[in-house]
């Protein structure tokens, strides 16, 4: 079992009940608060502790016989190679992110392991049985990918709540508190014209003998003031838009008393600091006024600067951190209040914040019994009786879980075919670096990754080289690639490897000379890699469900095939098939049409 949280509590206990005797688990978070509403085997002496051995406790107290091993840590690290997935008879995923699923799918693959995989979002709910050669792989089907906005959307003409989180979360709190070198469109230049040397000076760094509290009122004069007074010189942008409004210091606290109640109170470290509490702002559900918000913006910043010295220029935005969330809050209601946006709670903003729709635990439970049910029948290698399964939000056709075929694996997938991919990029301008970076990171998902061209070694990453192997791999990264000392150029073909997750494959180097910038902005494609789907852009977040966007990447249940031919094939109902293994449970319900549940 690969994750012991919302699906994987659940899992252990109906795997246990169901008779499997011998399990691993495999988890790499310790348990928080926000998981003892549904995490039943967790209670609140555990806040803290290891969820795989604390899962694995709780069920041997009710099931001692069964032998169940922990590990408390990352399915990726190395101790999880492909001689350890090959102990087992089957892989099950209660994992919460496409990074380390692919990455389990990718061992499974290597070590013949069959996986079952699952997911849920809310209501939403799968469950998908992978088997190398028999079904489609984890990632033969392209996964939707996380809703995007466009940046000129988010740094200069927001219209939704949403943008000003965005900005908040991703521009400014990583400015001020992760990484500073980080690229991003915040304007950095100073909006102090008094000499030549401040304008070429970046606003985000602290000045000579500046304290926190001075800092912070520069910057939100910058950020709040200055940046939309430059944007509105711009006039073109506002033709058709409203005009946003400056907000500078001044404006929100005339008489430039912030009513600080006490932050100094605060013990350092202490992991319940919250600048809204020591405000005297109690409810998280209270809509704060521009005033209240801009106080909250330098009480959070001030307490981040002093609480978290040693974090700070590594921080990244945690929805579980209380002065995260309370900054991110503040900053974006007041960008919000620029342009003209209704503001929003604490509450409401975590959510959009954090990407929150939030879990259900019947959801979870109806997704474990699949899994098992699914796992009994790898086991029994009944290949005929697989199904993906799908809890549907709003049941059609009268029907709650739906029941479809496995597809067969995508002939065209790099992952569990040896289909070769090719790579259209300019080889007189592009470098070694945007290979790997752009293409055999970001879309290969590889962790350690390693290229040759033939039997010449360009790029290799690992814990355990040389320094001199180091130091050449990052001479070679920064070099265009028909400059490498073995040239890469139209013709070529890399090979492409991790041996972590033993895969393999081939790239055909294509010259393409130009690209267009809108479409292509990384300045190359990949081709026969199946490209995450974005999101539609009219899925906004709705308030019906509190401005919370809905980011499943696993709620679709026809799906667009990249098989060959490019046409879209629905996926089979297995109920049309007339399977005989399913029966067919029917009720009526008082004033409602016939209503079919589907048994398994
Ligand atoms: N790479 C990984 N290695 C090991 N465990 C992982 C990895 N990635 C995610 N997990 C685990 O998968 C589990 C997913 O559970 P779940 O979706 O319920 O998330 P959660 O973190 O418990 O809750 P929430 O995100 O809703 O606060 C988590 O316990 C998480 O630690
Ligand atoms: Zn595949």
């Amino acid at each position: 079992m690969v994750g012991a949280g919302g699906i994987g509590c659940e899992l252990l206990k109906t795997l246990v009940l169901s008779g499997f005797k011998d399990i691993h688990i495999i988890d790499m978070d310790t348990i928080e608060v926000s998981n003892l509403n549904r995490q039943f085997l967790f209670r609140q002496s555990h806040v803290g502790k290891s969820k795989a051995k604390v899962a694995c406790d709780a069920v041997l107290r009710f099931r001692p016989h069964v032998s169940i091993v922990p590990y408390h840590a990352n399915v990726k690290d190395s101790q999880f190679n492909v001689d350890f997935f090959r102990q087992f008879h089957v892989v099950l995923n209660g994992l919460d992110n496409l990074d380390a699923r692919r990455h389990v799918n990718r061992l499974c693959l290597a070590s013949g392991v069959p996986l079952i995989e699952s997911g849920t979002t809310g209501f939403l709910g799968q469950v998908t049985v992978h088997v190398k050669g028999k079904t489609e792989c984890y990632e033969c089907q392209p996964k939707p990918a996380p809703k995007t906005y466009p940046v000129c959307t988010i740094t200069s003409t927001p219209s939704k709540f949403v943008h000003c989180i965005v900005w908040a979360k991703d521009l400014l709190f990583t400015k001020l508190f992760g990484d500073k070198n980080q690229e991003n469109d915040l304007n950095v230049r100073s909006s102090d014209a008094s000499s030549s040397s401040q304008q070429t000076e970046n606003v985000f760094d602290f000045r000579n003998k500046e304290d926190n509290t001075c800092y912070g009122r520069r910057i939100f004069d910058h950020v709040f003031g200055y940046n939309i007074d430059r944007a509105l010189s711009n006039e073109d942008t506002w033709k058709n838009r409203n005009k946003p409004r400056p907000i500078y210091f001044k404006d929100v606290f005339p008489d430039e008393i912030i009513h600080q109640n006490g932050n100094q109170s605060i013990g350092k470290n202490s992991g319940s600091v919250s600048g809204m509490a020591s405000l005297g702002l109690k409810n998280p559900q209270d809509v704060w006024s521009l005033r209240e918000n801009a106080t909250v913006f330098f009480e959070a910043l001030e307490l981040l600067f002093s609480t978290r010295e040693k974090e700070i220029g590594s921080l990244t935005f945690d929805k579980d951190d209380q002065l995260a969330v309370e900054f991110v809050t503040a900053a974006a209601n007041i960008r919000a209040s620029s342009f003209g946006i209704p503001l929003h709670s604490l509450f409401e903003a975590k959510g959009i914040a954090g990407n929150i729709v939030h879990a259900v635990a019947t959801t979870n439970a109806i997704i474990a019994g699949l899994i098992v049910i699914e796992a009994i029948k790898v086991l029994q290698n009944d290949i005929k009786s697989y199904r993906m399964t799908y809890c549907l939000e709003h049941p059609s056709r009268n029907i709650l879980v739906m029941p479809v075929e496995p597809f067969e694996p995508n002939k065209s997938c790099y992952v569990c075919s040896e289909m070769p991919l090719t790579l259209e990029i300019n080889p007189y301008r592009s470098k070694l670096k945007d290979i790997v970076d752009k293409v055999v990171k970001a879309k290969l998902g590889m962790n350690l990754p390693m290229i040759m061209h033939g039997s010449s070694l360009l790029y290799e990453a690992g814990d355990d080289l040389a320094e001199d192997e180091v130091a050449h791999y990052e001479t070679n990264l920064e070099k265009i690639l028909s400059e490498l000392p073995c040239p890469v150029i139209g013709g070529t073909i890399l090979t492409v490897e991790d041996l972590q997750q033993e895969l393999k494959c081939s790239v055909n180097i294509k010259h393409r000379e130009e690209f267009d910038e809108e479409k292509e902005p990384d300045g190359l494609i990949l081709l026969g890699w199946t490209q995450p789907v974005a999101a539609p852009v009219d899925e906004q977040p709705s308030h019906e469900n509190n401005g919370v966007k809905m980011t499943s990447a696993d709620d679709d249940v026809i799906v667009a095939s990249p098989q060959p031919g490019g046409k879209k094939k629905k996926r089979k109902l297995s109920d049309e098939s007339g399977d005989p293994n399913e029966t067919k449970l029917k009720r009526r319900t008082e004033g409602d049409d016939e209503e079919e549940v589907i048994m398994l």
